[in-house]
C-alpha cells in the first residue's frame, strides 16, 4: 500500500505470564483505508488493538505512529496522538444527555459557568461530522446500541481522531444499522480517516474493509485484499477448510415426547399469548424481528423475568413462574442473549462457571466431588476447544468468542435436557460456530430439545427442524424446515407491522 502508515505495529509481541499472546505479528493502519483483522476466537485480535490503544505494552516490537517510533503509556497517550476505539462496551454515560456526553471532561465556560448554548453548539458540530440527526437532549441510555455506537463515534471525531478502531461494531445492530454505519465508514475513508474494523462475519469484510491481516493463534499469517473470497479468508484463518456451515443432524430415534410446554404465555405490553411445544431430539428456531419478543420469551419460560400469565412446563413438571433454580433442576439450561450480564461471574475461573450448574449433579452421596467436576469442565472445555492457559484461567481475560463458548459449556456440562439459545453464535468465529452447531446436534442426539432465538437467518433456516416466527409480541406462523425460506420467514416477522400500518392508513 502507498504513503506513510498511521500507525504501525512492527514485529509485536505480548506474553500474559507464561502465555504468549501475540508473536512478532506485523500490521499498519493507512490513511483513508479500513484495515480489517481476523482471526479465529482466541487469537489475539483484541490485545493487538489494545496495544495500538495503549491499554497494553508490547514485551517486543516497536510501535510506530507516522514513521517514528512511539511508546502509549496509556490509552490518554493514544488519544492524544488520534487514536481512538469503539468498545464493544460503549463509553458513554447513560444517564446524561447526548450533547454531555459528547462534550464530557470538555464542558464550555463562561463566567465560570457552564455555558449551555456553546455545549449544544459544539455537540451538535460533532454529529454533523458525521450526518446523524438526534435530538442533543435525549438521554444517551434510551438510545439503541447503533446510535450510541455513533455518538461515541462523533465523540472521537470531535476529538480530531485520524484513526479509529472499531472493535466488532456490528455484533448487536440490525441489519439496517450496519448499512448507516458502513456509509459513515465510507465517509471516513473518504475523509483520510484511517480505522481498523474487527468482525467475525465475513461478508462484511468485502464490504467494508480494504485489506485484510488474518492471524492464528497469535502469529500473523497473511494479508491478503478485503474481496478474498471467503473460503480462503476462513482456510487462512481456521487453517482448514470447513465444508459444511451448518451440519444440522437429525438422529434421535426415540419417542417424541414435548419436553418444553408453553401455553398461553403473555407479558404485558409484550408477549401476548404464546403458546408451543419442543419435542425431544427436536431443535425449533424462533424467528422474528427486534422487539417482536423473542427474547422475552426466552427469559420468562427460563423463570429469569416474571409473565403475567400461562404456564410453563419442562418434562412433564410446572415450573413455577420466575424461578430460575426451578428450572434447573427439571433439566433447563439458558444461554442468554448478554453474556457478561447474565450469563458468567467475570472474575470466577474457567473451571467455576463451567461447573456452576454441574456441582450438583456429579455429587455423590450428598458430597459435592469437585475432581468429578474438574474433569468433567475439563472435558467440556476441550470439546469446545477454549482456548485458555488452564481451567483456573479466569472468564474475564478469556477472548470474546472462548466466553461465549464458556457459557454453553455450562450447560453441556450439567448434562441440560431443554436448551434455551439466545443468540448462541454472537462474537463467535466461524469455526467455533460449526462446534457450537455440533454440540446442538449432540444434545438433540441424546433427546433433548433445543429453542434457539436468533438474529441470523441463514442459522436459523441452517439448524432448526421447526421455525416459529413472532411478530409484534404473537405468535405469527409456524414453518417446517423443507418449507423455510428467508422470504416466508420474513413475510410473517413483518406480519403485524404491516397490519398496523394498513390500519393507520
Ligand atoms: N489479561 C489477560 N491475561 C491472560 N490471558 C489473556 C489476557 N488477555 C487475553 N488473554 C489471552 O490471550 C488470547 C488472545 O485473546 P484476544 O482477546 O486477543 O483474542 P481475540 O482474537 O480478540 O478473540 P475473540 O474473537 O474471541 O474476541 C486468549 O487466549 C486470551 O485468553
Amino acid at each position: 500500500m502507498n504513503g506513510q502508515p498511521i500507525l504501525t505495529l512492527e514485529k509485536i509481541s505480548k506474553s500474559f505470564g507464561p502465555v504468549q499472546v501475540i508473536d512478532e505479528v506485523t500490521v499498519s493502519v493507512h490513511p483513508g483505508k479500513v484495515q480489517v483483522l481476523l482471526g479465529e476466537n482466541g487469537a489475539g485480535k483484541s490485545t493487538l488493538i489494545k496495544m495500538m490503544a495503549g491499554v497494553y505494552q508490547p514485551d517486543g516490537g516497536r510501535i510506530l505512529l507516522d514513521g517514528e517510533p512511539v511508546r502509549f503509556r496509556d490509552t490518554n497517550a493514544s488519544e492524544a496522538a488520534g487514536i481512538a476505539t469503539i468498545h464493544q462496551e460503549l463509553n458513554l454515560v447513560p444517564s446524561m444527555s447526548v450533547a454531555e456526553n459528547i462534550m464530557m471532561g470538555r464542558f464550555p465556560k463562561r463566567f465560570g459557568m457552564v455555558d449551555r448554548s456553546a455545549l449544544r453548539k459544539q455537540a451538535r458540530a460533532a454529529l454533523d461530522l458525521i450526518g446523524l440527526d438526534i435530538d442533543l437532549d435525549h438521554p444517551v441510555g434510551e438510545l439503541g446500541i447503533a446510535r450510541q455506537q455513533l455518538v461515541e463515534i462523533a465523540k472521537a471525531l470531535s476529538l480530531d481522531a485520524r484513526m479509529l478502531i472499531l472493535d466488532e461494531p456490528t455484533a448487536a445492530l440490525t441489519r439496517r444499522e450496519i448499512a448507516a454505519l458502513f456509509s459513515v465508514v465510507h465517509d471516513l475513508r473518504e475523509r483520510g480517516v484511517g480505522m481498523v474494523f474487527i468482525s467475525h462475519h465475513l461478508d462484511e469484510i468485502a464490504e467494508v474493509g480494504d485489506s485484510v491481516s488474518v492471524l492464528r493463534d497469535g502469529k500473523f499469517v497473511a494479508e491478503v485484499p478485503a474481496d478474498t473470497p471467503e473460503p480462503e479468508l476462513v482456510r487462512l484463518m481456521v487453517g482448514r477448510d470447513i465444508s459444511q456451515q451448518f451440519p444440522r443432524r437429525r438422529e434421535y430415534t426415540g419417542p417424541s415426547e414435548p419436553l418444553l410446554e408453553v401455553e398461553g404465555l403473555s407479558i404485558k405490553g409484550l408477549v401476548n399469548n404464546m403458546s408451543f411445544t419442543v419435542h425431544a431430539g427436536e431443535v425449533v428456531g424462533l424467528a422474528g424481528l427486534v422487539g417482536a419478543g423473542r427474547t422475552e420469551v426466552v427469559r420468562a419460560v427460563a423463570g429469569v423475568d416474571p409473565y403475567d400469565s400461562g404456564t410453563v412446563t419442562i418434562r412433564g413438571r410446572k415450573i413455577p413462574r420466575h424461578n430460575i433454580g426451578a428450572g434447573i433442576k427439571a433439566g433447563l439450561g439458558h444461554v442468554p442473549e448478554d453474556r457478561k450480564v447474565q450469563g458468567l461471574v467475570l472474575d470466577a475461573s474457567v473451571n467455576e462457571n463451567i461447573g456452576y450448574a454441574t456441582l450438583a449433579s456429579t455429587a455423590r452421596a450428598g458430597l459435592v466431588d469437585f475432581k468429578g467436576q474438574r474433569d468433567k469442565a475439563q472435558d467440556v472445555a476441550g470439546k469446545l476447544r477454549i482456548r485458555m492457559s488452564g481451567l483456573d484461567q479466569t472468564v474475564r481475560s478469556l477472548s470474546g468468542g472462548n466466553q461465549q463458548k464458556a457459557v454453553f459449556g455450562r450447560w453441556i456440562a450439567a448434562g441440560a435436557r431443554v436448551l434455551l439459545l439466545d443468540e448462541p453464535t454472537r462474537g463467535v468465529d466461524v469455526g467455533a460456530k460449526v462446534e457450537i452447531y455440533e454440540l446442538i446436534n449432540s444434545v438433540t442426539a441424546a433427546g433433548g430439545a433445543v429453542l434457539m432465538v436468533s438474529s441470523e437467518l441463514p442459522e436459523v433456516l441452517g439448524m432448526s427442524d421447526r421455525i416459529l416466527v413472532m411478530s409484534g409480541g404473537h405468535l405469527s406462523g409456524e414453518l417446517a424446515a423443507e418449507d423455510a425460506t428467508q422470504d416466508k420467514v420474513m413475510t410473517l416477522a413483518v406480519r403485524d407491522v404491516v397490519r398496523d400500518l394498513e390500519d393507520k392508513s
